[in-house]
């Protein structure tokens, strides 16, 4: 059974494409990837390497949380949240009431300080828990945020404020481990050998989305079933491969940017998760795609101008899913005064659907490059596995463009820059 197909739609200037050219650069990353172990690729093997013991430890943490807060504060940025947050968007019901129900709000991801005031004060009349999540210890976003709300919760809590606070950090070093371990704060470990935007399937991401109610026993047998189906050596038979070499080759041919599209607005933070995990690996060395997204049909009225007719200098990924459990159905009018009986037997999804191929098939005749990604179903299950592709995928793309996919210097010159003025004694205007 596959869970995920992938299919393009290409014009001329790519169709003496050759696949197997790729086999052999293709099999020796292959074996790179299975034998380095100074590397951080702990994400590898994390989803089979997860033990019983840590889930159940993530899924208590999660009861206790829901029993007794009705705010989940998750403190982090980049990596340490948009994974989760892009769970939570896919699969955590919109419009639905929080009263019966804990919310989970990520925060700590911008310096604003209207943000912050606003946050402090809507949680005045709500019991919450603060979940910090930081890999190095060390982001600013990261660490004020959680000075702020550490306050704020000893304001609330006293003694019990440290109950409240569950930190998770490196399992081998860093300031926030040493914070928590002064401060008698619960601790969940990332392993040390996964970086940030790959670091997804660890409590990073498992105790929010737990939290939020979606079932993280199935994101991770997803995450298994693509483990082990996307390990196949062979470039045919394996989807990530694949995607990995036709991105490479896009770029080869001159195409810079790659747009990430989908027609659920529910997956737009899947499109946000994807952009850092290709845009930190890749762009580096002056080189990389530049990982853009749109969501459609939104977008199609606004930057479907640009791809129909703009400068040809992209390509689009369509990401789908067949089955989608909810509905809603076009009304009969009588009248007709608004002329749309001609939809009446049709419904949402498949409007919206139809409006995929049509936008997929005057796009293709624009001149745009298509790659169609297309699972099965939007459920947890299904999410797993798309996630756990996009990060095999990216490693592959990084290496076939001889770059390291999991170092990010280029993120130090303004986290410096940053530094230095803020330690200036002057107020920068
Ligand atoms: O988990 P940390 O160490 O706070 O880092 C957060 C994010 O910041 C970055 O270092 C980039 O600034 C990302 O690589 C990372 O996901």
């Amino acid at each position: 059974m596959t869970h995920l197909n992938l299919s393009t739609k290409f014009n001329e200037r790519l169709f003496d494409m050759d696949f197997m050219n790729f086999g052999h650069s293709i099999s020796l990353i292959h074996h790179h990837l299975e034998e380095v172990e100074d590397e951080l690729t702990g994400w590898l093997k994390q989803p089979l390497n997860i033990t019983a013991e840590e889930v159940d430890e993530i899924h208590n943490l999660s009861d206790e949380i829901k029993e007794n807060a009705d705010v989940l504060l998750v403190i982090g940025i980049g990596g340490s949240y948009l994974g989760a947050k892009a769970v939570q968007e896919a699969l955590a019901p919109n419009f639905t009431k929080k009263e019966n129900g804990i919310e989970v709000l990520f925060v700590g991801h911008n310096l604003s300080g209207s943000y912050m005031k606003r946050l402090v004060e809507s949680l005045h009349n709500r019991d919450f828990y603060v979940n910090v999540i930081s890999k190095s210890g060390t982001t600013l976003e990261t660490s004020i945020a959680f000075r702020v709300l550490r306050h704020y919760s000893i304001e609330r809590y006293g003694q019990n404020a440290k109950n409240r606070i569950i930190v998770t950090t490196d399992s081998e070093k860093g300031l926030l481990k040493e914070i928590a371990l002064a401060q008698g704060y619960r601790m969940l470990d990332i392993p040390s050998n996964i970086g940030g935007r790959y670091s997804l399937l660890t409590p990073v991401g498992l105790l929010p989305i737990s939290v939020a109610g979606i079932n993280i026993t199935e994101i991770l047998r997803g995450a298994c079933q693509a483990v082990i189906d996307l390990n196949e050596e062979d470039l045919e038979k394996n989807e990530a491969y694949r995607y990995a070499v036709l991105r490479y080759e896009l770029y080869s041919r001159g195409y810079q940017v790659e747009l990430l599209a989908s027609f659920e607005p529910c997956l737009s933070y899947i499109h946000e998760w994807w952009k850092q995990l290709f845009g930190e690996s890749e762009g580096k060395e002056k080189k990389g795609l530049f990982p853009a997204s749109v969501n459609y049909s939104t977008d199609l009225h606004s930057l479907g101008q640009y791809v129909q007719e703009g400068n040809p200098l992209l390509f689009e990924t369509f990401l789908s899913f067949k089955h989608l459990s909810e509905d809603c159905h076009l009304p009969f009018n009588e009248l007709d005064d608004d002329q749309l009986n001609y939809l009446s037997h049709r419904s949402f999804n498949d409007i919206n659907h139809i409006s995929e191929q049509g936008t997929v098939l005057a796009h293709f005749e624009g001149g745009v490059p298509i790659i169609q990604i297309e699972l099965e179903r939007l459920d947890a299950f299904h999410i797993g596995y798309l996630l756990y592709f996009f990060m095999k995928a990216c490693a592959i793309s990084a290496y076939l463009q001889d770059v390291n996919p999991f170092d990010q210097p280029g993120v130090e010159a303004y986290k410096t820059k940053i530094r230095d003025l803020l330690n200036e004694k002057t107020i920068v205007s």
